[in-house]
């Protein structure tokens, strides 16, 4: 099949409703979670803001439109490498230069939602990588690996999806040793997970703090978080789009994420 076909064929069934696009965003406002830092390490991301400019009223007869107060990192999002330290020296580090051909990749969905929900720790580790692979094939070069934990079940009520106590925030995620071997092993383009980041929420006290962030920036790599609707994806075949804002400079932007999924 030429590309001409290939384009052909993917518009028909778009049309056709058999080539079915999910979306894999969470609701982006005032309730949206966001991270909650250390308050003695960090600043966090203020709380989104809506404020309406005008509404068909006086101040805009005929239109409505607001202005957002609004963190680059809120919600679904992507994290640039520029976001990280070991990311900050890529020309092309930041959401307004990284290349848009990697804005649409395909997508390998590891599904540990049901170790997620008896383990709100729970990391995936390099075994559990290469089991998957050996079921579904091998993790290819540019494509994505998302998370699948279902933990957007939570997304509505931010206490519930922080899942903080006395010790910190329990949310699953990766050992470094993944995202190494991600990186390093199959060249994947990036990471994404369904909680507030691409990290477990422990991730913050591990030998590399917040290796996800750490790892994925180093080799100029990009991760997702606040993914939803991942239990709608199939382990390979999905096409993700995830194209951040061009925000000048920016270290992250939050995306509609959609997903090509064969009917
Ligand atoms: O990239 C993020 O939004 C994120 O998850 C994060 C940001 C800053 C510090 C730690 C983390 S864990
Ligand atoms: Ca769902
Ligand atoms: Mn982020």
């Amino acid at each position: 099949m030429t590309q001409k076909e290939t384009l052909a064929a993917i518009a028909a069934g778009l049309l056709d409703g058999t080539l079915k696009v999910i979306d894999c965003t969470a609701p982006l406002g005032p309730d949206t979670p966001l991270l909650k830092l250390p308050p003695e390490l960090a600043d966090d991301t203020p709380k989104i803001e809506i404020h309406k400019i005008s509404e068909y009223g006086d101040r805009g007869p005929f239109w409505a439109w607001n202005w957002l107060k609004l963190g680059e990192h809120s919600g679904t999002h992507y994290d640039a490498p520029h976001h990280w330290i070991t990311g900050k020296d890529y020309p092309d580090g930041s959401v307004d230069t990284v290349d848009p051909q990697k804005f649409v990749a395909p997508a390998n969905v590891i599904d540990c939602s049901k170790e997620a929900a008896e383990d709100p720790d729970f990391l995936l580790t390099v075994e559990h990588v290469k089991a998957w692979e050996a079921e579904h094939g091998e993790i290819k070069e540019g494509e994505w690996v998302l998370m699948r934990t279902d933990w957007d079940r939570f997304n509505g009520n931010e206490a519930a999806y922080l899942n903080a106590d006395e010790h910190g925030p329990h949310t699953p995620g990766p050992t470094a040793e993944v995202i190494q071997y991600l990186m390093e092993d199959r060249k994947a383009l990036g990471w994404g997970t369904q909680c507030i980041g691409t990290d477990a929420g422990a991730a913050g006290g591990f030998e590399i703090p917040f290796p996800a962030h750490n790892l994925l920036h180093k080799h100029n790599r990009y991760g997702l978080a606040s993914l939803t609707n991942l239990d709608k994806l199939p382990p390979k075949g999905a096409i993700l789009i995830a194209a951040p804002l061009k925000i000048v400079k920016g270290t992250g932007s939050p995306i509609r994420a959609l997903a090509l999924v064969a009917g």
